[in-house]
């Protein structure tokens, strides 16, 4: 199969708002694939790429040979070229390395290289896919769309689940289960404004689990003898970056092992660093070496998924909490409290919201690990009101602002229409580094440069948080934000994962 064919299909999904239309064009294009193309083109079409990082970045990408006029790609070339680039990735000669990006950028076309080039950066990548492409794997490969879904969420992509299911066909997707050294999709919660209420949801009046919500990188664990990965909530592999979790891993007495948990760092006093500390250590160029010099971090374990050949995702929350005690010792779990008297947990929540922490998160004792999914089994709790909303647009900044993006009009997503609508608009809580970012991150995402407000796609998600929700004649939900400030902006979500309207509406109590 052609490129050319992908990068057709991958237009036709963007032209229309049609979720059937979508699902017809994947499954038409899964149909024609062959066999040994089906995970290559599945992963395209996701926006992911199979090799992860190749090593190419914004300036090589800013300065390409002229297009081909003519599609001759095929996407096992693709893959082929992309696989020499990452084999090179660090060691290679740079002339090696920019003659692959020519041969790969020099045979693709205009069309084509728009493609690659939002591949590589990894702009492509679209959560909103996710469930277009499960339904599209279930129509092509003729199975039920649950048998796909629980694939994805144990496999971690879209690429081998759909070979698997057009190749094998049920069967197959049947023997998709847990890999150790494989990360899957982690468990996601709900939220309530209140523990009472939390506790409802969870436990329906009978005991649950409280725990302290860190506020750091969620981190997978997985060990295999010698061998250790850590992975983080999308999934993106930061063993290297975090050099002094792996050594308290690897002391555990276990060999075969999943974890899930949380990294932070700490202040001397053992109250938590503001989230962009932590932050740095994954996101960061720097040296890790230096980095965890400077900032060390913790790691906080609060579940188990597998152990010594015990696949244990669907045990109950309590016997997974179990066996976790027995290979994880006291100092790297997260404290944990389990009980039905309202008035205690609400203690557990002020004591850790007091110490710096986030909130809580409350766990049912019976549910099982739902990868993937934002279950009732786990909601959490905060003290104040947080959103993570969708920058629609931003303005030029006057004064000490001048020649900066400052001031961010900010969206929540409609599930009705598929768009976003405006709540508000906010220059606070940036600091000056957020503010160059900004500034250059938005206008490579502008779709329309005015003079003063500058338009753009709206894929960006940022952290608001704020006191409440007011009326407002202004914006077209009849609602605003009051006091809303940056927290953080986040690299982790799409835009598809951004809180809804109605999310905003429940807290509003409306
Ligand atoms: N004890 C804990 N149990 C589960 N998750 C925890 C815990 N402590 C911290 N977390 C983190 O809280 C996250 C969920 O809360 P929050 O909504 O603030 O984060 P998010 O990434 O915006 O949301 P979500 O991951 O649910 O979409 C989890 O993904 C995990 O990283």
């Amino acid at each position: 199969m052609l490129l050319s064919d992908v990068v057709a299909a991958s237009a036709r999904v963007s032209a229309t708002r049609s979720r059937t239309a979508k699902t017809e064009i994947v499954a038409g294009i899964l149909r024609d694939a062959a066999p040994q193309e089906v995970a290559l083109v599945t992963a395209y079409l996701a926006g992911v790429l199979p090799q992860r990082r190749v090593g190419v970045g914004w300036r090589t990408l800013g300065s390409l040979p002229d297009p081909a006029a003519e599609p001759t790609l095929s996407v096992g070339a693709v893959d082929d070229l992309l696989q020499r680039l990452a084999d090179t990735s660090g060691s290679g000669s740079t002339a090696t390395r920019a003659g692959l990006v020519r041969e790969l950028f020099g045979a693709a076309t205009a069309d084509e290289q728009a493609f690659l080039r939002g591949l590589l950066s990894g702009e492509l990548r679209q959560g909103a896919q996710d469930g277009v492409m499960q339904a599209a794997i279930a129509q092509a490969a003729d199975v039920p769309p649950t048998l796909v879904r629980r694939a994805v969420m144990l496999a971690g992509f879209s690429a081998p689940v759909a070979q698997a299911a057009l190749t094998g066909g049920a069967e197959a997707l049947e023997a998709v289960g847990l890999e150790v050294g494989r990360p899957l999709r982690p468990m996601l919660a709900g939220s309530e404004p209140t523990v009472e209420e939390a506790m409802a949801t969870v436990g329906s009046g009978g005991p649950v689990a409280l725990e302290c919500k860190l506020d750091g990188i969620r981190v997978q664990v997985h060990k295999s003898g010698e061998e250790i990965r850590l992975f983080t909530r999308s999934l993106e592999e930061v063993t290297e970056r975090l050099p002094e979790v792996v050594e308290v891993v690897r002391t555990l007495p276990a060999d075969r092992l999943v974890l899930d948990g949380e990294v932070i760092a700490l202040k001397e006093d053992g109250s938590p660093h503001p989230f962009q500390v932590t932050g740095a250590r994954t996101a960061s160029s720097k040296d890790p070496a230096e980095l965890r010099r400077t900032t060390p971090v913790t790691l906080w374990v609060f579940d188990v998924l597998h152990r010594d050949g015990a696949d244990l995702i669907d045990a109950p929350g309590s016997q997974r909490v179990a066996a976790l005690r027995e290979v994880v010792p006291e100092p790297n779990l997260v404290p944990r409290l389990e009980t039905a008297d309202a008035q205690e947990a609400q203690r557990f929540f002020a004591e850790w919201v007091g110490r710096g922490h986030e909130g809580v998160v409350v766990k049912s004792l019976s549910a099982p690990y739902a990868a993937g999914r934002r279950g009732a089994g786990w909601v959490k709790v905060k003290p104040r009101h947080t959103l993570d909303l969708v920058v629609l647009a931003v303005e030029w900044g006057s004064g000490r602002r001048t020649g900066l993006l400052s001031n961010i009009h900010l969206g929540a997503r409609d599930p009705e229409t598929g768009g976003f609508v405006m709540l508000g608009k906010t220059f606070k809580g940036m600091t000056d580094e957020i503010l160059a970012w900004q500034t250059e991150r938005f206008q490579e995402i502008a779709v329309d440069r005015g003079d003063w407000v500058v338009t753009v796609r709206p894929e960006q998600v940022v952290e608001i948080a704020f006191d409440g929700v007011q009326r407002s004649t202004r914006y077209p939900a009849g609602m605003a934000l009051r006091f809303a400030r940056v927290l953080r902006y986040r690299d982790d979500k799409t835009a598809e994962e951004a809180d809804t309207v109605d999310e905003v509406r429940r807290i509003a109590g409306w």
